[in-house]
C-alpha cells in the first residue's frame, strides 16, 4: 500500500490510533512509541547537561500535521506548539495544496555568514583590499579549525568585505562564507571567526572586536511554492480575498508583522519539535522581511491566468541535524525520524513548506469567515480548563460554548457551575 499522510479525519482518531498510523508510516520502533507516551521523555539528568541551572522541564504538546505533500513526497510534520488551531490549520491548508501538486521547494545550500568587526583603521578601503588579497590564506586558516566539516564537503568557501559607516566611525566588516553541511553552524563558524582575528588584525593594522555569525542568513535561503485550485478554495472570490490580504501585508508593516507571525506559527513549531534554535530562525526571518528597508510580508500570494492561487515563501532557514539540541533531545531525534529526513537542507525545506501552508490556512480563514470560528472552537477546551473543568467536563463545556458561539470564560464558569 502506498504511504500517504492524507488521512481524512486523522484528528478524530484516538492518540493510540494516531501513533499506530505514525508507527507504520515512519517505521517507528516499539521503544519510539514508548518514548512518545512516556511522561517526561527528557530525563532531568539530560536536561541538566543541555542548559544551566536546571530545576525542571516545561512540556509543550507535540502534534503532527497531516496531508503534507512536498516535492512529491508524503510527510507527517511534527509540530511543537502551545497554540490551539495551528496544527489543524496546517493540516487543512496542506490538504488544499494537494488540489494541484502539493508544495515544491528549492534552496541555496547550507551556507552561513560569520562576521569579523575591525575598527581603528585609517584607510578602511585600503584595508578591505588587503584582506581580499589574502583571501586564500584566510580561507585555509579557517578550514584548519574544522577538518571534519571540510571532509564532509563543507567549510569556508569565500570571503566578502564591507566598509560600513557607524556612530563610532568607519568599520571594516569581513564576512566569512561557510558551508556548514548538516549543522546549523553557529559554533562551527564562530570558532573559525575567532581563530582568524589575529590574522585580520595583522593584515589591517586595526583592532578586531566581534567575531560572530550573522542570523541574517541570506546565503541559506529556502523557497517554497504552491498552486491551489480556485475550486478547492471555494471559488475565485476566495482567491481574490487572499491576494488582497497579501497586498495589505506587503504594504503595511502593522499587518505584515501579523501575517509573518502566521508563517512563524508553522515554522517555529517544527523548528522547536526538531530541537533547533527558534530564536535564530525568528531573528533571520524578521531581518529578511525588512531587507528592503521596510518591514514587509515574507510570502507572496497571486492569482494565475486560470484564476488559481499561487503562493510563495522565501526565507533564511538555518537549521541542522547535528549539533544543537537536535541530537541530544530524545523527542527531537524522534521528530527527525518521523520526518525521515537525511540532510539539514531537506529539513529546512519541510519547515519552509510548513510555513507557507500555515500562512495559507490563516489568510484563507481571514479572507472568508474570519479567524475566530476555527480558532475559538479549538481554543474552547483551554478556556474550559482555565475555568476549572476537569475530565469529561472539558469537552462538554467546550462543545456547548462552540455551539452557542460564545467561547468565553464567564460562560465556561456558568456552565461548570451547572454541570456540578
Ligand atoms: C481550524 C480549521 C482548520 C477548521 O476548519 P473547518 O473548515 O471547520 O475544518 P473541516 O472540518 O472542514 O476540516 C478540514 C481539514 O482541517 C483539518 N482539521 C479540522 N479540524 C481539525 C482538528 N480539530 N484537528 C486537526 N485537524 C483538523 C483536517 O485536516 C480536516 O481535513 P479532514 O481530516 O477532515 O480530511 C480552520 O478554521 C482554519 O484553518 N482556521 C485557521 C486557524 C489558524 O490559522 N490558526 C492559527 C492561530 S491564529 C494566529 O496566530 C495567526 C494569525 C491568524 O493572526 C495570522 C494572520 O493574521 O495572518
Ligand atoms: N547567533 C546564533 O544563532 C548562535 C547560535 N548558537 C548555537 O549554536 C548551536 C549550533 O551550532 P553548530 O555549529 O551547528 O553545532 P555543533 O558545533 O555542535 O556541531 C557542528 C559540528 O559538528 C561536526 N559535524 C559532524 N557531522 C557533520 C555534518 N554532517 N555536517 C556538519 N557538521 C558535522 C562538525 O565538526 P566537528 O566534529 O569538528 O565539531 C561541525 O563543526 C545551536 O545550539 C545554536 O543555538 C551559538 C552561538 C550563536
Amino acid at each position: 500500500m502506498k504511504k500517504t499522510s492524507q488521512i481524512s479525519g486523522f484528528y478524530k482518531l484516538s492518540i493510540e490510533e494516531r501513533i499506530q498510523i505514525l508507527k507504520e508510516f515512519a517505521g517507528l520502533e516499539p521503544e519510539d512509541v514508548e518514548l512518545l507516551k512516556r511522561p517526561g521523555a527528557l530525563p532531568i539528568e539530560r536536561a541538566d547537561k543541555m542548559v544551566e541551572n536546571v530545576i525542571g522541564k516545561i512540556e509543550i504538546p507535540l502534534g503532527v500535521a497531516a496531508n503534507f505533500l512536498i516535492n512529491g513526497r508524503e510527510y507527517f510534520v511534527p509540530m511543537a506548539t502551545e497554540e490551539p488551531s495551528v496544527i489543524a490549520a496546517a493540516s487543512n491548508a496542506a490538504k488544499l495544496t494537494r488540489s494541484k501538486n502539493g508544495i515544491t521547494t528549492s534552496n541555496t545550500g547550507p551556507v552561513m555568514i560569520s562576521q569579523i568587526q575591525t575598527v581603528g583603521v585609517n584607510d578602511p578601503f585600503g584595508a578591505k583590499m588587503a584582506i581580499l588579497e589574502n583571501r586564500q590564506e584566510i580561507i585555509e586558516q579557517a578550514n584548519n579549525q574544522d577538518p571534519v566539516l571540510v571532509k564532509l564537503g563543507g567549510g569556508a568557501k569565500d570571503i566578502e568585505v564591507r566598509v560600513i559607516d557607524t556612530k563610532m566611525g568607519p568599520m571594516v566588516i569581513t564576512h566569512l562564507i561557510v558551508d556548514t553541511r548538516d549543522a546549523m553552524g553557529a559554533n562551527a563558524v564562530n570558532t573559525m571567526a575567532e581563530a582568524l582575528a589575529p590574522t585580520i588584525e595583522k593584515i589591517t593594522g586595526g583592532r578586531v572586536y566581534l567575531r560572530i555569525l550573522s542570523n541574517l542568513a541570506v546565503k541559506r535561503l529556502v523557497r517554497a511554492k504552491t498552486v491551489v485550485s480556485k475550486e478547492a478554495l471555494g471559488g475565485e472570490e476566495v482567491v481574490d480575498g487572499i491576494v488582497m490580504a497579501y497586498a495589505f501585508a506587503e504594504a503595511d508593516p502593522y499587518r505584515a508583522a501579523t501575517h509573518n507571525k502566521g508563517i512563524m506559527n508553522g515554522v517555529t513549531a517544527v523548528v522547536l519539535a526538531t530541537g533547533n534554535d527558534t530564536r535564530a530562525i525568528e531573528a533571520g526571518a524578521h531581518a529578511y522581511a525588512a531587507r528592503f528597508g521596510r518591514y514587509t510580508s515574507l510570502s507572496t500570494w497571486e492569482k494565475n491566468k486560470d484564476g488559481d492561487l499561487v503562493g510563495t515563501l522565501e526565507m533564511p532557514m538555518a537549521v541542522g541535524l547535528v549539533g544543537g539540541a537536535t541530537a541530544t533531545h530524545p523527542i527531537a531525534k524522534l521528530a527527525v525520524k518521523i520526518l525521515g529526513v537525511k540532510t539539514a537542507v531537506e529539513l529546512a525545506e519541510i519547515i519552509t513548506a510548513t510555513g507557507l501552508a500555515q500562512n495559507l490556512g490563516a489568510v484563507r480563514a481571514l479572507a472568508t469567515e474570519g479567524i475566530q470560528r476555527g480558532h475559538m472552537a479549538l481554543h474552547a477546551r483551554n478556556i474550559a480548563i482555565n475555568a476549572g473543568a476537569v475530565g469529561e467536563q472539558i469537552d462538554r463545556i467546550a462543545e456547548i460554548m462552540v455551539k452557542e458561539g460564545k467561547v468565553k470564560m464567564d460562560r465556561a464558569l456558568e456552565l461548570l457551575k451547572q454541570l456540578k
